[in-house]
């Protein structure tokens, strides 16, 4: 393979070494900045070789939307990873976001889209609110716990089963297990490590399992998460105690079916509300690493939703349209602190040419959204937090196209990001209206640093490292309105 095929040659990119091509070319630290660098010597498609795996990384805006989006069929696929076929990983092959596009996802995919499209979310705005409003009353009674409230998975619980989680709850510990062992093991840090053979057999470093059979655990960590929030809601159903849930809704709709297409659909079910993560963890934990950072920020948004709601009630999503400053403060948020700086890579499942450089077919893509969303020309004093970046003259909210990408591009795009949306929007603009959030004093009454740097956590998902800060009601009235919500 010298990287030609009818004239078109692949990609340009730091030159290829024999038997090992670009391995030690693979950045292993913030990746996504160490392929911004590269783009600026070799152009916005840049192609790697790594031990027979051709990866190209696309670095603006136009590769990645002709590409993923306008050639979206050519690139709906996800990498072929011989990690995912070990024993222990290979039943977790139903889980959406890695599957290959095959029928399944093709389906779960389907009922996803439906389940969260705009108009859908409507419908659970109510409960999104209440969960909210627990979310201030657990802030103001452990302030200091606050990554721990932000953790628990809660929201998306019960938008998907209508389950009410507890602290502790093993409910969630398959799937954060699950989660844990399947995002090391499969994206972009990993994407060398995939193929080396010894770790498709054992990955030694998951202790807690290690003295089961691997093929065991699996098994049953996937069993455990895709039939027991269903089990649940089932259950819930016969008695007569089932809240409004995704889930509810889908098994209703196919209850009356004879049983052989109603286990197809159950099993679709299982397959797409399994999928379902809480993935605004990393989001809102940088939410409170704004706020002690950008005190003017926060002024200006408390400001906004001082004039526009007033001190007397919380906000609700009705009060969106007149919030502005807090609408790009969100959109902002999602740029900033990107979650998955680099999306989720994609796959072509055929040879293409793009702009005369040869794709060749089961290439690993990787769009770039970081480069994109931080390059300072679009974007300046990227590493800043301006929410006027999104903001017009006169003040009101100017969207940009290419913040999309935050939720990745084309087929795979991420079902969750009108979830996502309005979830952001409840809970800032609620926790901006009753507290202030500022660094935390020391003992003699010092402000603590504030640790601002970002950590890979699992795999893809960068997150804030910890820090401190000290979260108080703005004032009595403010009090009185978080307990009086909690209480309603
Ligand atoms: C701030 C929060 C979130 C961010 C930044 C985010 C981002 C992403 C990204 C970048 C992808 C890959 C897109 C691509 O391949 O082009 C993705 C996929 C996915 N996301 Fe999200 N996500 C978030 C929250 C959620 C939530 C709350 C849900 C569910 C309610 C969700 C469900 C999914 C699923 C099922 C996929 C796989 C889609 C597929 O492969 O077809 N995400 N997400």
């Amino acid at each position: 393979d010298n990287g030609r095929r009818g004239g078109h040659s692949y990609p340009p990119g730091p030159p290829p070494w024999p038997i090992v091509g670009n391995l030690l070319d693979v950045p292993k630290e913030a990746p996504w900045a160490a392929y911004a660098n590269m783009s600026k010597k070799y152009g916005d498609v840049i192609c790697l070789r790594v031990l027979g795996q051709v990866v190209v990384v696309l670095c603006s805006l136009s590769a990645v939307k002709e590409l993923l989006e306008k050639r979206g069929e050519t690139y709906a696929d996800r990498p072929a990873l011989p990690i995912l076929e070990c024993a222990l990983l290979s039943p977790f092959g139903w889980l959406l976001p890695t599957s290959r596009k095959n029928e399944t996802w093709r389906e779960g995919r389907k009922l996803l889209d439906r389940s969260l499209r705009p108009g859908a979310t409507i419908s659970y705005r109510q409960m999104m609110q209440e969960n909210t409003h627990r979310f201030l009353a657990q802030l103001l009674a452990t302030p200091r716990d606050f990554r721990g409230h932000i953790e628990a998975g809660k929201f998306v619980m019960s938008l998907t089963y209508g389950y009410d989680l507890k602290d502790g709850d093993t409910m969630i510990s398959a799937p954060v297990q699950a989660v844990e062992i399947l995002s090391r093991l499969i994206l972009p840090g990993a994407a060398l490590v995939n193929h080396l053979p010894f770790l498709r057999h054992v990955p030694s470093w998951v202790p807690f399992l290690s003295y089961k059979p691997l093929a065991r655990i699996g098994k049953e960590l996937s069993d455990k998460m895709k039939n027991e929030p269903i089990d649940f809601v089932k259950n819930a159903m016969r008695d007569g105690t089932a809240v409004q849930s995704m889930a509810s809704e889908h098994l209703r709709e196919v209850e009356n079916l004879p049983s052989s297409m109603r286990h197809r659909h159950e099993e679709i079910i299982k397959v797409a509300m399994g999928s379902i993560f809480s993935g605004t963890v990393s989001s809102m934990s940088s939410f409170f690493l704004a706020l002690v950072l950008f005190p003017r920020v926060q002024r200006r948004a408390q400001e906004e939703l001082d004039v526009a709601i007033g001190r007397d009630r919380l906000p609700t999503f009705d009060d969106r349209k007149r919030l502005p400053y807090l609408e790009a403060f969100c959109k902002e948020l999602l740029r900033w602190r990107m979650v998955t700086p680099l999306a989720v890579p994609h796959a072509s499942i055929e040879n293409d040419v793009y702009k005369d450089f040869f794709i060749p077919k089961g290439a690993t893509i990787v769009a770039n959204a970081w480069a994109i969303l931080h390059d300072s020309e679009t974007y300046p004093d990227p590493e800043d937090f301006k929410p006027e970046r999104f903001l017009d003259k006169d003040g009101s909210f100017r969207d940009d196209p290419a913040l999309g990408l935050v939720f990745g591009c084309g087929k795979r795009i991420c079902p969750g990001r009108h979830f996502v949306d309005a979830t952001l929007f409840i809970v800032i603009s609620s926790v901006l209206s009753v507290f202030n959030v500022t660094k935390a004093k020391d003992k003699s009454g010092h402000d603590i640093p504030v640790n601002a740097a970002m950590t890979v956590h699992s795999g893809i998902v960068v997150h804030p490292e910890k820090f401190e800060c000290s979260i108080a009601p703005r004032d009595y009235i403010a009090e009185d309105l978080i307990l009086a919500n909690s209480l309603s």
